[in-house]
C-alpha cells in the first residue's frame, strides 16, 4: 500500500512522518530526493545553471538554495522553469524507490511524503492521500520560527502553493495539526492502527 502524505509548507508533514517511522513505516521524503538530484556535477544542476546563471551556485559548486528560493518564490515563471527541470527527475527517482520497496516488502506500507503531491499530479499514483492541515496563522508562526524567514518571505512561500481547502478535495484522511505535538502523535497512531489488517 502506498500512502501519499502531503500538506502545505510547515503544516507538519515531517513531524507526522517521524511518528509513522516510529510505528514501523518506511518513508520516502520527496524534499530529500529533490536535494539528491541537484548534487554537484548532476545533469539537473547543470540545467539550473544554464537557466538561472552561475551566480546560483556557492563558490564550492553546490546549489545556493537560499538564493534559488528567493528567486522562485517571488516569480511564478521561474518556479515553473525550476519544476520543469526537477520534477521529472524527482519522479523517476521516487518511482525507482517505490519499485524496489514493492519487490523487497510485498504487501508492505510505504509512505511518500511530498509537499507538492497534488500540484505535481503524483496523488493519482498513490492508494490514499493523507493531508496534514493547519490554520494559516499557526502555519506562518511555525514557518518563521523554523526557517528564520521574514513574515514577507514566509507569506510568499505559503502563497506559492495550492490552497489547503482545495487540497482537502483530494484527501482520504485529514490530520489536523492545530494542537500540540502529542495531539498530533495520538492522531497518527489512531490512523495507523485503523489501517486494514494485512498491512
Ligand atoms: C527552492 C529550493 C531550492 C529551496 O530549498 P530549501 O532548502 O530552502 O527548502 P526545502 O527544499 O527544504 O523546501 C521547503 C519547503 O518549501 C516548499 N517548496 C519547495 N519547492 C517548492 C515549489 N516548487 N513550490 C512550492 N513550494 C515549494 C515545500 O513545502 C517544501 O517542503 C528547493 O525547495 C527546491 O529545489 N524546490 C524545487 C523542487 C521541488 O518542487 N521540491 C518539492 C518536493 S517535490
Ligand atoms: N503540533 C505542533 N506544535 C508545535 N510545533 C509544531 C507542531 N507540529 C509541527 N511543529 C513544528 O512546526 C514546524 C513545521 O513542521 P514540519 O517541519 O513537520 O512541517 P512540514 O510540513 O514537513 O514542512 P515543509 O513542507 O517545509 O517540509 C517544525 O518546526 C515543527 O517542529
Amino acid at each position: 500500500m502506498l500512502i501519499g502524505l502531503t500538506g502545505n509548507i510547515a503544516s507538519g508533514k515531517s513531524t507526522v512522518a517521524k511518528y509513522l517511522k516510529e510505528l514501523g513505516a518506511q518513508v520516502i521524503d520527496a524534499d530529500q530526493v529533490a536535494r539528491q538530484v541537484v548534487l554537484p556535477h548532476s545533469p539537473a544542476l547543470k540545467e539550473i545553471v544554464n537557466s538561472f546563471g552561475p551566480g546560483i551556485l556557492h563558490e564550492d559548486g553546490t546549489l545556493n538554495r537560499a538564493k534559488l528560493a528567493s528567486v522562485i518564490f517571488q516569480d511564478a515563471a521561474a518556479k515553473e522553469k525550476l519544476e520543469n527541470i526537477l520534477h521529472p527527475r524527482i519522479a523517476d527517482a521516487i518511482n525507482r524507490q517505490i519499485s524496489s520497496f514493492k519487490k523487497s516488502h510485498p504487501g508492505g506500507i510505504l509512505v511518500l511524503e511530498a509537499p507538492l503531491l497534488i500540484e505535481a499530479g503524483w496523488h493519482k499514483s498513490v492508494d490514499q492521500v493523507w493531508l496534514v492541515t493547519v490554520d494559516p496563522q499557526l502555519q506562518l508562526q511555525r514557518l518563521i520560527l523554523r526557517d528564520k524567514l521574514t513574515p514577507e518571505q514566509a507569506r510568499q512561500r505559503m502563497a506559492s502553493q495550492m490552497p489547503q481547502e482545495e487540497k482537502k478535495k483530494f484527501a482520504h484522511v485529514i490530520i489536523n495539526n492545530a494542537g500540540s505535538p502529542s495531539d498530533l502523535q495520538r492522531q497518527v497512531q489512531a490512523i495507523w492502527h485503523s489501517l486494514p489488517a494485512g498491512y
